[in-house]
């Protein structure tokens, strides 16, 4: 099946390092970017940005005439009622968030939740008309056929019962490439996000989603993986926004590239 070429997308999470101060200083950074960048503004290049919770409602603000897109870094599994200290999809949608994060690792290893909670998340998202950005990976270095087993196993169980026409992000992000100094090694992305989009090419309600990776990923990355990947989700190497605006120039160079232009 030929599949149409999606947006390339680069996706920052600032996870709880931020003050609340400077979640809105890096949203207005973001904005700056935004406006002067050619690939932003066409839509070659999409870019989203994921603070935490008590800067959503005024990050949607900073960047409302912008085409960057705002996630939260959790959702329920339910859309109201008695869940003490959850935030729903409902609200999240009517604040102006477009998606959610769901099965990160570090909700997966700190916080008990499983494939169910995951599945559960996904579908609270996808209900709610947010684009949900998937998180898997394996869980210890190994081959990438293994990994590959290990992340399409998270992704059937996700996505049970996604319906047909759903919007969704795959972030692959290895466990052990989190947090560390560098990002796990190009070959192995590209091996194992390959694989990730030939079982999702195999499925039609599946075929269009993006594949990109995280993993202690910045500046420098995406020029190795070439087109093997959609994009990148990013943490603390796209926590300065200068770092940011170049994985957005290299996100530039690869849209077209994809296009069967020179970048
Ligand atoms: O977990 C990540 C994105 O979801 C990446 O975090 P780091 O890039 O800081 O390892």
């Amino acid at each position: 099946m030929t599949r149409t070429l999606p947006a390339v997308t680069v996706g920052v999470s600032t996870k709880m390092y931020f003050s609340y101060e400077r979640s809105l200083a890096y949203a207005r950074s973001v904005a700056e970017i935004a406006a002067e960048h050619p690939a932003v503004q066409s839509g070659a290049v999409e870019v989203f940005v994921i603070p935490t919770y008590p800067a959503l409602a005024e990050t949607v603000r900073i960047l409302e005439r912008t085409p960057v897109r705002v996630g939260a870094q959790d959702i329920a599994t339910a859309d109201s009622g008695a869940f003490t200290g959850e935030v729903s999809g409902a609200v999240l949608a009517e604040i102006g968030c477009t998606l959610a994060e769901v099965g990160h690792a570090e909700r997966r290893r700190l916080f008990g939740e499983t494939d169910l909670v995951t599945r559960d998340k996904t579908q609270a998202a996808l209900r709610n008309g947010l684009t949900p950005v998937l998180c898997i990976g394996e869980r210890m270095p190994g081959s990438t056929d293994a990994a590959v087993d290990e992340c399409v196993d998270q992704l059937t169980s996700a996505l049970a019962g996604t319906p047909e026409g759903s919007d969704l992000v795959v972030a692959y992000e290895p466990h052990w490439a989190i947090g560390a100094p560098d990002p796990a090694p190009a070959w192995h992305i590209v091996e194992v996000c390959r694989g990730l989009r030939a079982h999702l090419a195999s499925d039609q309600r599946l075929a269009s989603f993006r594949v990109i990776y995280g993993g202690s990923a910045g500046p420098g990355l995406l020029g190795q993986l070439g087109t093997a990947v959609d994009g990148l989700f990013l943490g603390r190497y796209a926590h300065d926004p200068a770092a940011l605006a170049t994985v957005i120039d290299e996100a530039a160079a690869l849209a077209a590239v994809r296009a069967g232009s020179p970048a």
